[in-house]
């Protein structure tokens, strides 16, 4: 459960703390969230834990002491501040999808405009064969602060490429082999989930054919970059 708040602070993984809390400034560099929306989590390696963003604290104000440690059931075993309210969510989802090692969620305006209308972003520009590997799904309505969301995501992205999942009237929930992967999916989330939504005002965006998709997902994922 997340409604214990840890009182103690014995300053265990700081060093994944502090990087953890350096990676939510991406977040706000790329206008993905708005005042203390959205969170990022990430694995501790080789122990049944992981790193969270305290609940309600600001941005601007977040230092490694803002990001509480919690054990794989979402209660806080390290840590001044009460943990995200997703917390249960992330924890269901580190649970259930051991490859997952990073999470973040994100209410980035046009990406959580498809998801109020409950509409999957359709595969129609290589980017998203790139990263997604076909449409960007949308999981179920569920109310905040239990791992009702965490079994959304799973249910979802269970049979999905996709890192990514638009929660219906809510947003984005992306996952990662690393907090960083799990960020890029949100940055890139919100980029294709503008332009398509910019094509559609255009005209009908043209579908990408299976097989191409399926040559686009493996060579990004694959051979791209250094
Ligand atoms: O939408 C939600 C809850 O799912 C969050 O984005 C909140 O807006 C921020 O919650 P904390 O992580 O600060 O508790």
């Amino acid at each position: 459960m997340t409604t214990t708040e840890s009182r103690t602070e014995r300053g265990t993984h700081r060093e994944q703390r502090e990087r953890v809390a350096a990676l939510h400034a991406e977040l706000t560099r790329n206008g993905l969230v708005t005042w203390t929306s959205g969170n990022v989590s990430e694995r501790v390696p080789g122990e049944d834990l992981f790193v969270i963003k305290g609940s309600g604290v600001l941005y601007d104000e977040l230092t490694w002491e803002g990001i509480t440690v919690c054990d794989l059931d979402g209660t806080a075993v390290d840590g001044v501040k009460r943990p995200s309210s997703d917390t249960d969510a992330h924890a269901y989802v580190y649970r259930h999808m051991p490859e997952v090692n990073g999470q973040v969620h994100t209410h980035s305006p046009y990406a959580t405009a498809w998801a109020a209308r409950a509409e999957p972003i359709p595969c129609v520009l290589t980017a998203m064969g790139d990263e997604f590997g076909g449409p960007i799904p949308v999981g179920p309505f569920a109310l905040i602060g239990d791992d009702s969301i965490g079994r959304g995501i799973v249910a979802t992205l269970g049979d999905s490429r996709s890192p990514a999942v638009l929660m219906q009237n809510h947003g984005v929930f992306t996952i990662g082999r690393s907090a960083r992967a799990a960020v890029k999916a949100a940055v890139m989330t919100e980029d294709v989930a503008r332009t398509v939504h910019l094509a559609r005002q255009l005209g009908e965006p043209v579908p990408i054919a299976q097989a191409d998709i399926d040559s686009l997902y493996a060579r990004y994922q694959n051979a791209y970059g250094q």
